[in-house]
């Protein structure tokens, strides 16, 4: 199996550099007529499916909105998850996992064994109980060839608080993360362009990397990027804030793209205008 790095730089290359985000907010399912239990999440969910598959590369549902439901919600997830991978999609489970390493084996377990129902190409963690924590997470990723998308500087202004904090040697927190990450994808034992051990970096947010002298080109993560479209960054303050690391950046827009439903039209045209303002 190829690394999670490998395949997500093959679908770069193909289709450019948009993720698109699976979140059935309830409003979501009002505007588009869908009953507000699992089958409408299942609807909505497919339509994106189909709209994306051919499209762009990856799609990312947000675990929340699917959990939601319980687990007639969570049997929906897992067909939404088949679907798009039998259309040939790449999958990131946007379920933000963390815990000490004993339990954290058994989120990766959950998520990225291929044997288990929700088994995605990708997931994203958070290293705020320390970054060693997901050590168990990262040798899976390896067996597996999955990756993992850590949180580094996320979209949201009230992250900064404690991202921003800095430790006893000076460095903030993002930038130990980011560090972290690059070491570790510098001792994978397969090179690739990219590498699987990912960050988030929000769009709205990237500029503080470098005015906080974080390297986000080192070890190659890609870097999955919310906070296009709805939360406010345009595609040209998107490739400006992250310069020499743009090549690694996969944009992902969610509420915009849903709000182009209901028809699977409607998407298609949407995504096809986001891909073209990436490109
Ligand atoms: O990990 C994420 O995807 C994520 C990290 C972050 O810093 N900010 C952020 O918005 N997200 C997720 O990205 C999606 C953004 O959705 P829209 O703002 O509707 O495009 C949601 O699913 C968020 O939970």
């Amino acid at each position: 199996m190829m690394s999670f790095g490998a395949r997500l730089a093959e679908a770069f290359t193909s289709y450019g550099h948009l993720c698109v985000g699976i979140d059935p907010h309830p409003a979501i399912l009002d505007d588009w007529g869908l009953a507000q239990d699992a089958s409408g999440l299942r609807e909505c969910g497919m339509r994106v499916v189909e709209a994306a598959a051919g499209r762009v590369g990856v799609v990312k549902p947000q675990v929340a909105f699917f959990e939601r439901y319980g687990v007639a919600g969570l049997q929906a997830l897992s067909e939404v998850i088949a679907a798009a991978k039998q259309a040939g999609l790449l999958v990131i489970a946007d379920a933000k996992r963390g815990d000490i390493g004993s339990t954290m084996e058994a989120y990766a377990e959950a998520w990225l064994n291929p044997v288990r129902d929700f088994a995605v190409d990708a997931l994203t963690v958070s290293p705020f109980l320390g970054f060693e924590s997901l050590e168990p997470a990262v040798r899976l990723s390896e067996r597996y060839g999955t990756g993992l998308f850590v949180l580094a500087l996320t979209s949201n202004p009230e992250g900064q608080q404690v991202q921003l904090a800095h430790g006893d040697n000076k460095e903030t927190v993002a930038g130990s993360i980011v560090r972290a990450v690059a070491a570790s994808n510098a001792a994978a034992a397969e090179p690739a362009p990219l590498g699987s051990i990912g960050l988030v970096v929000g769009a709205t947010t990237a500029h503080l990397a470098e005015d906080n002298g974080i390297d986000l080109v080192a070890g190659k993560p890609p870097i999955l990027a919310p906070g296009y479209g709805a939360q406010g960054a345009s595609a040209a303050s998107i490739q400006s804030s992250f310069a020499t690391a743009w090549d690694q950046v996969l944009v992902n827009s969610s509420r915009a793209v849903l709000s182009a439903g209901p028809t699977v039209a409607g998407i298609v045209s949407h995504i096809e205008q986001s891909c073209a303002d990436l490109e």
